[in-house]
């Protein structure tokens, strides 16, 4: 298998299953998901004319009164009868227009003797001024949401008050997340000669946060294959995630441990950097994503590729993280046949690229604010030149 390129490698992956099945979930468990069908509005908004000020309703035809008050209008408390001519009706933000009405009278331009309003101040400029008129914001039957967009706070605002107490999306994606090395343990416990804190697999569970997952960590697993393979076997999440073991050395077992457990590889190795050795295949029902182990190459095909995965399997219609145009703070060399994402940060309106790129440094990941992207073989770039980065703020 040669090295495939990054963007088939994304397509391949995400052919390999089909976005989850349809449930209803309540406005406070669809934020952060993906409609899994168009949302339409089932009532208008407003219903009917409300005003839009604190103030007085009357008709702009018989400005400038003075006015006799005849009632009071609030939210959910409308006026039930009719404006007469020269008459008003105390008003309030939100409220329903009453009948005979056209545009409201600020409180601030009116002053009030009894039950005399008298207009002090310009009053209101044109019959309608003050008003929001019934369906402003919408109409039954709009549309209001695309399938395959995402459910944001303002969206979930939106449904609600177009009528909607639940919203149809996929369900959740059931991850599965195994760390492999035989030199990790658990962040915190004792070391000993040649040991290694496990950061991928807390790192993983982070970057997955904002998601729709249920997270099932498998731990640390060793560098043995017969235990690989049972605890590939025996998980059957939606998305298995490994991270280590996906390259060439002797106990680089992930692969043919995913294979005895019945995985059907789909590609190995990408022309990308960092993070060439990740494979992608079916296990059973689901996906399994191997990433590389070193921590670096790790993010970065978690966010090219894991995340976009479970973006699909909850039913984004688009499921890539977006580049944006940014300016280089320093030349770059001609890039080679891999497309690569330096870590950068961004610095007075310019991106400056991190020194030394060795995909095992975290803590130039943990200083970048943004991920340069630079295509397989594309030609050297100089300071001052637009480069495609990914916001990592
Ligand atoms: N002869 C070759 N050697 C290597 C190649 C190659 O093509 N030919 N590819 C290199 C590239 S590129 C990468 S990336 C690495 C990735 O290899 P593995 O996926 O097999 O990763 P490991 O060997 O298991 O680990 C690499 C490195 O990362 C540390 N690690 C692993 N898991 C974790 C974790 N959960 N938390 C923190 N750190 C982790 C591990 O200790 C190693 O230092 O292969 C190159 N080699
Ligand atoms: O792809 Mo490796 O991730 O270059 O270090």
């Amino acid at each position: 298998m040669g090295l495939l390129p990054v963007a088939e490698a994304q397509a391949r992956l995400l052919a390999l299953a089909p976005p989850l099945s349809i449930e209803d979930a309540p406005l406070g468990l669809a934020a952060g998901r993906w409609a899994a069908s168009a949302v339409t509005a089932k009532r208008t908004q407003p219903a009917r004319d409300l005003s839009a000020m604190d103030g007085f309703a009357i008709a702009h035809a018989d400005l400038p009164g003075p006015f006799r008050m005849i009632g009071e209008s609030a939210a959910g408390r409308p006026f039930a009868g009719r404006v007469g001519a020269i008459e008003t009706v105390r008003i309030f933000t939100g409220a329903a227009m009453p009948a005979g009405a056209n545009c409201v009278l600020v409180q601030e331009e009116a002053r009030v003797e009894g039950t005399l309003v008298h207009l002090a101040g310009e009053g209101p400029g044109h019959p309608g001024r003050n008003v929001r008129p019934a369906g402003l914001d919408f109409s039954e039957g709009d549309g209001l949401i695309a399938a395959g967009e995402r459910l944001t706070p303002a969206r979930i605002a939106l449904a609600a008050v177009a009528g909607h107490a639940t919203l149809p999306v996929r369900r959740r994606v059931r991850v599965a997340i195994a760390a492999t090395g035989d030199e990790l343990r658990p962040a915190g416990a004792p070391l000993g000669d040649g040991d290694l804190p496990e950061s991928n697999g807390v790192m993983l569970s982070a970057l997955l946060a904002d998601l729709p997952v249920d997270l099932l960590d498998l731990g640390i697993l060793p560098d043995r294959l017969e235990v690989l393979r049972d605890a590939f076997a025996g998980a059957r999440p939606d998305v298995l995630v490994t991270t280590g073991g996906a390259s060439v050395g002797d106990h680089d077992l992930v692969r043919p441990a995913l294979e005895a457990a019945g995985a059907a590889i789909d590609f190995w190795r990408v022309a990308l950097r960092p993070g060439k050795p990740m494979l992608a295949g079916r296990l059973g029902d689901g996906v399994v994503v191997g990433l590389p182990g070193n921590p670096v190459s790790a993010f970065v095909t978690a966010t090219l590729f894991v995340r976009p995965l479970i973006a699909h399997l909850s039913g984004a219609a688009d499921p890539f993280p977006a580049t944006a145009p940014a300016v280089l703070g320093e030349p770059l060399p001609a890039n080679g046949e891999r497309t690569d994402y330096l870590r950068g940060r961004r610095i007075d309106g310019r991106v400056h690229i991190a020194a030394i790129q060795d995909s095992s440094m975290l803590r130039t990941l943990a200083r970048a604010d943004c991920l340069v992207l630079r295509q397989a073989h594309e030609p050297a770039a100089a300071a001052g030149d637009s480069v495609e980065i990914l916001d990592l703020a």
